[in-house]
């Protein structure tokens, strides 16, 4: 939905009006209405001015959205948030709400995301809205349903989300503190609403709107009864289900990278994978390198084709980084920032005493193939393309950021080819970092402890939880998208060089 300029224009001149009778002297935002001014919680709507309301739920950003009045016995309306058009950052701190009329089951359009918090009170003047934009932003809307907000004793454990596709097409109505704005990410399976979920929403989004019911906590890991209100083409549907919720602040989306491009090997997977995610909604364009029987040409497709693509790489290749550093130049002009994450894993001791079998000379030369000479190789490849870049106004003329492991630090048993390997990457970060100084190419490597990606799911479930107990604090595995920030993070800080940065719950991996 979206309004006309002119309709704008109306909307705004609205707006204004609505601002002077602020400034006359009508409050806004009171979260302890004294009772002979305001309507009390759940009395009658009132068509006229200097009514009431409460505010039930809370838009995202930005945009122009459809809101349901939720609750048909309340005589709640909803009130919208007047938001900057330009998005989350700016807030106008102007209060409107639109009333739907006396019949609750009226939906309309509001700009979303204010400073008005779910359960705040606004009064409403509604005569301070020109008439004929009262009647355009009431009568826009057609379509228009009820949903509950109910406050669950003991939240169904059902199915938990994994939305780990584009375009979201619903809005959440979570229980709980959490404020809009903050990002979300779910984990699980979805599986009954496949039509509904036809468009599902990136990994992390915004929490759209808040409930008004008595929350249940909403801190990470915690268990969160959410509403989805679900709309696609045809059909409306509401459904109930248990999420995981974490609170992922540090998800925002701040446009950070825009104009860089990036190349991603180990891009298809894991923490590449979060990695490219990150990077597009942070604006940048991403190469994305993984071996060719990755799923690379699918992901490229479904993150966009203009701006990622999917080179088929063996980063131990000379030839297959050549050529992925050619379309690089050749699609996007340029290369910023290279991110190595390809790699492999495995276990085995150097020498089996009960076969008589010492470890194979092929695993090892193997491991240091693909995950030490693969990343030296890709280095010292795009090092080249980085310096044609015009320095920036400290000189940089790119960032590139390894991955190692904690193992190279604290290698456990079966863990020699794989601990050198990491241990390799770590050594070279420096000195690497030393040569490139003088070009303005910065070098970091990140060491991540143990984070939930397929390569760690691999392991017996039983090793999973033993590994995932031995992180101190937060005492599970960590998510993709929060290696994925540090990455974004070492990229950003101009002053970050040379270093090697842990990323892993103060986990000190033991013997075995
Ligand atoms: N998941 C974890 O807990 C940890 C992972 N790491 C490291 O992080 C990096 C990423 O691992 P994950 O995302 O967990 O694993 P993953 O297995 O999900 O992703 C690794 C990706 O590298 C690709 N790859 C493998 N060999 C390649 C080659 N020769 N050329 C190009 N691509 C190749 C794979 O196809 C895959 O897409 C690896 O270097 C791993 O050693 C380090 C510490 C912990
Ligand atoms: C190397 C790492 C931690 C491990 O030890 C496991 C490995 C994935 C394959 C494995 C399966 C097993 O059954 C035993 C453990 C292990 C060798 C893990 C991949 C990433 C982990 C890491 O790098 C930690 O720093």
């Amino acid at each position: 939905h979206s309004f006309s300029i002119s309709e704008s224009d109306q909307f705004a001149r609205g707006i204004l009006r609505l601002r002077r009778a602020v400034e006359e002297g009508i409050k806004t935002s009171d979260t302890t209405p004294s009772p002979e001014r305001l309507c009390p919680e759940g009395s009658a709507f009132h068509n006229d001015t200097n009514c009431c309301h409460k505010l039930l739920e809370q838009g995202p950003c930005g945009e122009l959205q459809q809101f349901y009045q939720v609750s048909k016995d309340s005589n709640y309306g909803i009130c919208a948030c007047m938001a900057n058009a330009d998005g989350c950052n700016k807030m106008i701190k102007t209060n409107r709400m639109i009333l739907p009329g006396p019949n609750s089951k009226q939906c309309f359009l509001a700009f979303s995301q204010g400073p008005c918090q779910v359960g705040e009170w606004f009064i409403l003047n509604l005569q301070s809205l020109q008439p004929e934009c009262q009647k355009k932003l009431c009568s826009s809307e057609k379509n228009g349903t009820d949903t509950k907000v109910s406050t669950p004793t003991s939240p169904p454990e059902t199915d938990v989300f994994d939305f780990t596709m584009k375009d979201q097409c619903y809005k959440t109505f979570t229980q709980g503190p959490c404020p809009a704005g903050q990002y979300v990410q779910f984990v699980g399976t979805l599986s009954p609403y496949p039509k509904c979920f036809r468009k599902a929403p990136p990994t992390c989004f915004s929490i759209s709107s808040i409930g008004t019911s008595a929350g249940l906590p909403c801190t990470a890991g915690h268990k969160l009864l959410f509403f989805f209100n679900c709309q696609s083409d045809e059909i409306f549907q509401h459904f109930e289900r248990v999420a995981t919720l974490i609170i992922m602040p540090h998800a925002m989306v701040t446009g950070a990278l825009k104009g860089m491009v990036a190349l991603v090997t180990g891009g298809a997977s894991g923490l590449g994978r979060a990695t490219v995610e990150r990077f597009l909604r942070q604006g940048s364009k991403v190469v994305i390198c993984d071996i060719p029987a990755s799923n690379g040409v699918e992901l490229a497709t479904e993150l966009g084709k203009d701006s990622s693509i999917f080179c088929p790489t063996d980063v131990s290749q000379e030839k297959d980084v050549q050529a992925a550093l050619s379309v690089c130049k050749e699609k996007f002009g340029k290369l910023d920032i290279v991110v190595n994450c390809a790699g492999i894993a495995g276990a085995c001791k150097v020498y089996n005493f009960n076969k008589k079998q010492p470890h194979l000379l092929e695993e090892f030369q193997k491991m240091i193939d693909i995950n030490t000479v693969g990343t030296f190789n890709v280095i010292r490849l795009s090092v080249g393309l980085m310096g044609d870049n015009k320095p920036n106004e400290d000189g940089q003329r790119g960032v590139i950021v390894n991955i190692a492991s904690v193992s190279a630090f604290e290698g456990q048993q079966g863990q020699a080819a794989y601990t050198a390997s990491k241990a390799a990457i770590v050594g070279m970060t420096l000195p690497i970092s030393r040569d490139l100084a003088s070009t303005g190419i910065r070098v970091n490597t990140i060491a991540p402890g143990l984070f939930k990606t397929p390569m760690l799911m691999a392991c017996p479930e039983k090793v999973q939880k033993s590994l995932a107990a031995a992180v101190p604090f937060p005492s599970r595995l960590g998510f993709p998208e929060e290696l994925a920030h540090l990455v974004e993070v070492i990229v950003l800080n101009p002053m970050m060089n040379g270093e090697t940065v842990r990323l892993d719950g103060a986990l000190r991996m033991q013997s075995k």
